[in-house]
């Protein structure tokens, strides 16, 4: 094991589990989603092409994905500073910012944004989905991945010395691809060599996180210190709920928030409202799984920052813990969820 033992990186060092409080353990502050464009549905190309003014907002909370200014969050960091106090205030303390390699990570940016708000950032290393991986990624060899990924977390990443905290969110897509393949050999190497925590993002089916843990498992992984990001758009059924919670890694609700009808990566799916999602965790809880339970926002467009309209990284401690309180969730879960599954989840073995 590294000489990280016991405590959570951070972009500004290393720090005491202990002073993380409440985390939201699956956000982004800066980053493009351009890889993920999707064209905006006939007749709305002109709403697409000049998207921010008021009589517009229904219409981008529906097509997040279909105005290209829209997936420039990196533009917005001035906005992300306002929101990270705003948290702060609302009790906020830690976020886990997940954006790795394929993203437009931006390290000095976040360490400069943990400087000004007081906010714990912890960064993520690795990769992001196949059609974000470079050709050289792409011949790389799960040992040369390893070695990047253990650099990232022990050295720093982007050719800084600000060093990452958790390996992810590791991007796969539905089947997996064999460059997503070779990653999550090599996140599960690189874990077993740092103790650190691992962070997914499955494929949009419901089969997808099962094989992912599969992967990892057969590469040495820890699953009891990986989370599974986006299962609020993944599984669906309870019985199939169950069967993977029991495979032992956290349970990530974090697209609280994001509420639209068309889910345009995969129309089969409904994107549940935020009703539904704690409807679920209530359902985890009673089943007793409120060790593994983490929750965030995901925000990775411009429209879901409050200087947008919409919800901003402060809406889960605003809004949704005192409606989980009315739905058979206490306060002693809660706080399990915000503040002690994280900061078990984050801490180096
Ligand atoms: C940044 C990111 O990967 N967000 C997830 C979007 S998705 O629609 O839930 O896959």
């Amino acid at each position: 094991m590294s000489n990280l033992s016991g405590r959570v990186q951070t972009v500004l060092g290393l720090v005491d589990p202990e002073k993380l409080g409440r985390t939201m353990t699956h956000e982004h502050l800066t980053m493009t989603f351009e890889c993920c464009y999707f064209p905006p549905p006939q007749g709305d190309e002109a709403v697409a092409a000049n998207p921010f003014q008021m009589q517009h907002m229904h219409w981008l909370r529906q097509n997040p994905y279909s105005c290209h200014e829209n997936l420039l969050l990196q533009q917005e960091t001035d906005a992300v500073r306002d929101e990270l106090r705003v948290y702060k205030q609302a009790g906020g303390g830690a976020i886990v910012e997940n954006t790795t390699t394929g993203l437009e990570r931006d390290l000095p940016t976040l360490k400069q944004l943990a400087q000004d708000t007081g906010v714990h950032i912890i960064a993520g290393a690795g990769y992001y989905v196949d059609c974000t991986h470079s050709e050289t990624t792409k011949s790389m060899t799960v040992e040369q991945l390893t070695d990047v990924i253990v650099s990232e977390v022990l050295n720093g990443a982007d050719g800084t010395d600000i060093r990452c905290g958790v390996i992810g969110e590791i991007g796969t897509g539905w089947p997996i691809t064999d460059s997503e393949k070779r990653v999550l050999r090599a996140t599960a190497h690189a874990q077993t060599r740092l103790g650190c925590p691992v962070i997914i993002h499955p494929g949009r089916n419901p089969a997808a996180p099962a094989e992912v843990v599969r992967i990892l498992q057969e590469a040495g992984g820890d699953i009891g210190k990986t989370v599974m990001s986006h299962l609020d758009r993944t599984i669906f059924d309870e019985g199939e709920l169950l069967e993977f919670a029991k495979l032992g890694s956290y349970l990530e609700y974090d697209l609280f928030g994001t509420e639209m009808l068309n889910y345009p990566y995969n129309t089969d799916i409904d994107m549940p409202s935020d009703s539904q999602r704690v409807k679920t965790l209530a359902f985890l809880v009673k089943e007793g799984y409120e060790d593994k339970i983490l929750v965030a926002h995901d925000i990775h467009t411009k429209n879901r920052l409050t200087k947008f309209g919409g919800h901003g990284y402060s809406h889960i401690l605003k809004n949704i813990v005192p409606k989980m309180l009315t739905r058979g969730i206490s306060q002693r879960q809660v706080d399990k969820i915000l503040i002690d599954n994280p900061k078990h989840w984050l801490t180096f073995k």
